[in-house]
This record gives C-alpha cells, structure tokens and sequence, in this order.
C-alpha cells in the first residue's frame, strides 16, 4: 500500500552540508531543512540515480525498504523520515547518526576489539531492536557492522533495510558482497524465517570481540567462508569471557530452532553483568 505522504519533499526544501559517505548506490549528505515548521532540522539525505538501481534490478527491493522502515520507530533503528524523487534520482530523508559509522570506528580501535562491556552494550542495544523488528514479522536479514550507526550518544543504530522483508523469506535477489555473516540456511537458499538474525547477532558479537567474523577465510573466499559456515567451523577464543563463549556458541547453531531466542539473549549472564538495565 502507498503512503499518503505528510507532505511532499523536494531537494529544494534543503541546505547541503558535509558529505557523510558513500554507499553501493549513491551517496550520503548531511542536510538541514531550511523552511516550514521543522526548520533547521538536520538529517542524513541519501541520493541514488534510478537508471543505477534499474541497471541493478534493485528498485522493488527499495521500494520494501522504504515500505518497511518508514512504519518503524524504535531508539536503535534509524529512522527513514520520507523518501522523494526528481527525473533521475531518488532520496531518501534519514535519520541523521551523530556519530557515523560503526565499522570506521572498529577499524581504528587496536586489532579492532571492543572491550567486552562495550560489546555486550552493542548486543543488548541489537536483540532490543531485533526483539521490536521479530515483533512486527519483520526479519533484516543483513545484520553486520557496516549496516549499523552510532547515535549522538554513542547508542547504536540499525540502518539499511536493504535486503529486509516480512517473514518467511526465501531469497529471489542474487546475494551481493561478504557471505561472513549468513546463516546455513541462506548460503544454502533455503527457506529462512527471524533466526537468520539470531545468528547474525552472534556473528556480530564475535566480531566485535575478536575484530574478524568467526567464519573469515582469506584465501578461498567466498568458497572457503561457505564450507565454514556449513560446517559451523569456528573455535571461541581463549581471550573471550567464559559467558560471552557461551553467548556466541547459543547464537551459531545450525538448527534455525537452536539458536537462543532474544528474550534470553537480553537475560543472558554476558548481558546481565555489564548492562542490568537491558531486560
Ligand atoms: C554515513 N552516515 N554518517 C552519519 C549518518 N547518518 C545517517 N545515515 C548515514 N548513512 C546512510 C545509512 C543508510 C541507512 N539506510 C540506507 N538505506 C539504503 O541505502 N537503501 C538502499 C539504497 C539503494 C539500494 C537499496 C536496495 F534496493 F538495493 F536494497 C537499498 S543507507 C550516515
């Protein structure tokens, strides 16, 4: 169904400001309004050209995007405030992250490892926004650092609904970049419900802590990484916190039904220790 847009935007509406970054299929610009009751507002304005997205075959998978994200509000899911388009391009009105990108900030930390408080900060701030998107049918399916921002305060965000639908999904888009974070059942084309983001948080929370994803193969990718996931082929490193072992190995299950369901990943004693306030 459509939405009856609150009112209709145009490029003239803004200010440029700084670029933010550039993604797949376009760039990222800080812009402010500059007229009309929100004056002044800063937000992020995304801006893709239709022939790249047509070239690609990605404009249905865009049009999900904004069909899903524009119905969501919660504190760790970027918000998309709107969307408009001129003869060739597309925006999109986002939520402006005040502290950008969460795997810039990894790739500067030593051997790019959080300390464990700051990790299980991270997941508890993802299994509460998973446990609002799994609550609305709605599975991302592509969890990893480079989709993920920081907020002002440091809090993190859930960004790009590129690749996410109601649940059950089962793949009809070609996958794209790094298989690192997909669960058996995707590299594998399989049918695939909400556990492929159980197993997504697990990778991440991995990452997080050791600064590679458990199933990494340098060599032989992305033929290496397959086998691996498939075999679920990773060891805990000795450096993790027993608890925090014990998370990723409840998250890296075969078995979708396996996989710890987010109400015990925010109960779980990795979370409890450093973050009480998260259930
Ligand atoms: C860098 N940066 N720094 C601060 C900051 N604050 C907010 N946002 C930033 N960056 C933008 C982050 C995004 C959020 N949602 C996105 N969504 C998207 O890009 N969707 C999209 C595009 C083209 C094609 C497809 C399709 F169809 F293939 F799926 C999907 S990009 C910021």
């Amino acid at each position: 169904k459509a939405h009856p847009p609150t009112r209709i935007w145009s490029l003239a509406d803004f200010e440029m400001g700084r670029p933010l970054g550039k993604g797949k299929f376009g760039r990222v610009y800080m812009v402010r309004t500059h007229s009309g009751p929100n004056k002044g507002y800063i937000i992020a304005l995304k801006c893709m050209y239709k022939n790249e997205l047509v070239e690609n075959k990605v404009e249905k998978q865009l049009r999900r995007e904004i069909e899903i994200q524009m119905n969501l509000r919660h504190p760790h899911i970027l918000r998309l405030h709107g969307y408009f388009h001129d003869e060739g391009r597309v925006f999109l009105m986002l939520e402006f992250a005040g502290r950008g990108e969460l795997y810039k900030l990894m790739n500067k930390l030593p051997d790019r490892r959080f300390e464990e408080k700051v990790a299980a900060t991270y997941i508890a701030q993802m299994a509460d926004a998973l446990s609002y998107l799994h609550s609305k049918h709605v599975i991302h399916r592509d969890i990893k650092p480079e989709n993920l921002l920081l907020g002002i305060k440091g809090d993190l965000k859930i960004g790009d609904f590129g690749w996410s639908v109601h649940a059950p999904g089962n793949r009809r888009q070609t996958l794209c970049g790094t298989l690192d974070y997909l669960p058996p059942e995707m590299v594998n084309g399989e049918q695939h419900d909400k556990a492929v983001d159980l197993w997504a948080l697990g990778v991440l929370c991995f990452e997080f802590l050791e600064g590679v994803p458990p199933f990494e193969e340098l060599e032989n990718a992305p033929a290496g990484t397959y086998k691996r996931i498939n075999n679920i082929d990773f060891k805990i490193p000795r450096h993790f916190s027993p608890e925090a072992g014990d998370l990723v190995r409840a998250l890296l299950k075969k078995k979708p039904d396996d996989r710890l369901p987010l109400t015990k990943v925010l109960r779980h004693p990795w979370i409890m220790k450093y973050d009480p306030d998260a259930c």
